[in-house]
């Protein structure tokens, strides 16, 4: 059935692919945004069809970096000189190849094809050649040696620009880099949700997801956090549907766990779609005090009323408001505030690679200046004896440990211990200076900074 519809609307899986990673890697689009909709609009494909694109486009755009130097070794053009159609073919032929339990003669027959249908049919032969040499030869091509060039080696292995690996490196020992690297490379395979426990117990949304075919497994540290995977649509589960739990990374849920927001308290998040963490805090208040969810846009802020609307907690709503600008209203009124701020992401290149390959150094300096700007006015909200939580979902010293520093000097804040609250099972050494960093790899999460702060009285 699937293959009659795409012939009859003339596209082959790998063709759908082809155009969602060109459309990211040569027009710059948004990796998650250009896969959703593209998915949304082959909502006839098969679980199977829809299962290989996602593999192929996130494999072969994680993946850039070790593919482009793969090519070059087997190629007379660089990948950088080829025309860009070529390129494409090329990156996702070789990952099939390499990566993917696909007949590499496959692989290599709908490169062909595909270059062909392109409207490239001079360059099919390249096409033709350049894989068939690497089905060929497959050892031929040699990495950099680790012990002669670790960032080059750690760089091309992994496919993180060197910079980062460099700035790593520069804060962690190098086998806790390479962990690191490995936990990006295995971490968009599962999506973590958190059980909304206003509507079901944990067991009822097990059974529940069971009963959809989805396969489950638990979160790391904190009872309510499950691992989800094996689904086709998450908007077609019913469990969703009926608003039992929310898509959120564990790292993130600790940003709730951790404000130890108490019922009736009143709570601001200057930053709050989709809602994530916001939702969680309402959701730990048992109906009472209030949440409110800010954003910058009305599109923003629709997207947590509509997470309001489906888990269906009372005690929340969500408004427009820029960050930037003082609410006079709000001053010294807010028992909890989140400062869960825009940042540079390195924490989640593993399920959003096209991260590593756009942000730059210069970028990362200016999202430190928005941070603080930021800070300057919503530290005003926060009560004398009040709570500051901030957290960003990088790992970057600057937008991190250098802002807490900042912080502790700039406003009349005390770094309060996260020690006694952390789940069992996360130890993390500065916990007791009121901050931690959660590193993927080996923690088991998102990379992800959290810190905690009390307005002095
Ligand atoms: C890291 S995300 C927040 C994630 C959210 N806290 C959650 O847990 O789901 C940062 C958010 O900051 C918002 N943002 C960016 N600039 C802003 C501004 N000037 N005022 C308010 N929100 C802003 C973005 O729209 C984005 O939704």
């Amino acid at each position: 059935m699937t293959d009659k519809i795409n012939q009859l609307s003339g596209k082959a899986p790998r063709e759908i692919a082809f155009d969602i990673l060109n459309d990211i890697l040569e027009k710059g689009s948004f990796s998650h945004t250009v896969m959703a909709n593209t998915l949304n609009q082959y909502q006839y494909l098969k679980k199977q069809d829809r299962a290989f694109i996602t593999r192929l486009c996130e494999g072969t755009l994680e993946r850039i970096i070790t593919l482009d130097y793969l090519l070059n070794q087997y190629s007379s053009v660089k990948v950088l000189k080829m025309k860009p159609v070529i390129r494409n073919i090329l990156r996702m032929g070789l990952y099939q190849i390499k990566y993917m339990e696909v007949p590499p003669s496959a692989a290599c027959n709908e490169a062909v094809k595909l270059t062909k249908k392109r409207g490239f049919t001079g360059l099919s032969g390249f096409v033709n050649g350049v894989l068939r040499s690497i089905i060929r030869e497959p050892d031929k091509a040699k990495f950099p040696e680790e012990s002669k060039d670790k960032v080059s080696y750690l760089s091309i292995v992994y496919s993180i620009p060197d910079w980062i690996i460099k700035g790593w490196l520069n804060q962690y020992d190098y086998d806790t880099v390479k962990q690191m690297l490995e936990g990006f490379l295995s971490s968009s395979k599962e999506t973590s949700i958190r059980c909304n426990l206003n509507k079901v117990s944990v067991s009822e949304l097990k059974e529940a997801l069971t009963q959809s075919q989805v396969k489950i497994v638990d979160g790391e540290y904190l009872p309510y956090a499950l691992k989800i995977s094996e689904y086709n649509y998450l908007n077609q589960l019913t469990p969703f549907l009926n608003g039992c739990f929310q898509v959120q990374d564990e790292s993130s849920m600790l940003v709730g766990e951790l404000s130890k927001a108490k019922p009736g308290d009143y709570v601001i998040d200057v930053c709050a779609a989709p809602g994530g963490k916001a939702l969680h805090i309402a959701e730990t208040m048992e109906g009472s005090g209030h949440v409110e969810a800010r954003d910058v846009t009305q599109n923003k802020v629709r997207l947590i009323e509509d997470n309001i609307n489906r888990l269906g907690y009372r005690n929340i709503t969500a408004r427009v408001w820029d960050a930037f600008i003082l609410d006079e209203e709000s001053v010294s009124k807010a028992d909890l505030v989140i400062a869960d701020l825009p940042c540079s992401g390195l924490g989640i290149i593993g399920k959003k690679p096209d991260i590593k390959y756009n942000m730059t150094t210069e970028k990362q300096k200016s999202l430190v200046q928005l941070q603080r700007d930021i800070l300057k006015v919503v530290t005003q909200y926060v009560k004398p004896g009040g709570i500051l939580m901030y957290s960003t979902c990088t790992i970057n010293p600057g937008e991190n440990e250098e802002n807490v520093k900042w912080l502790l000097e700039t406003f009349d804040f005390a770094p309060e211990s996260l020690e006694e609250i952390l789940p069992p099972g996360l130890k993390i050494a500065t916990a007791k200076k009121g901050y931690l960093q959660l590193l993927p790899g080996i923690h088991g999460t998102d990379g992800f900074f959290i810190a905690r702060f009390k307005r002095k009285v």
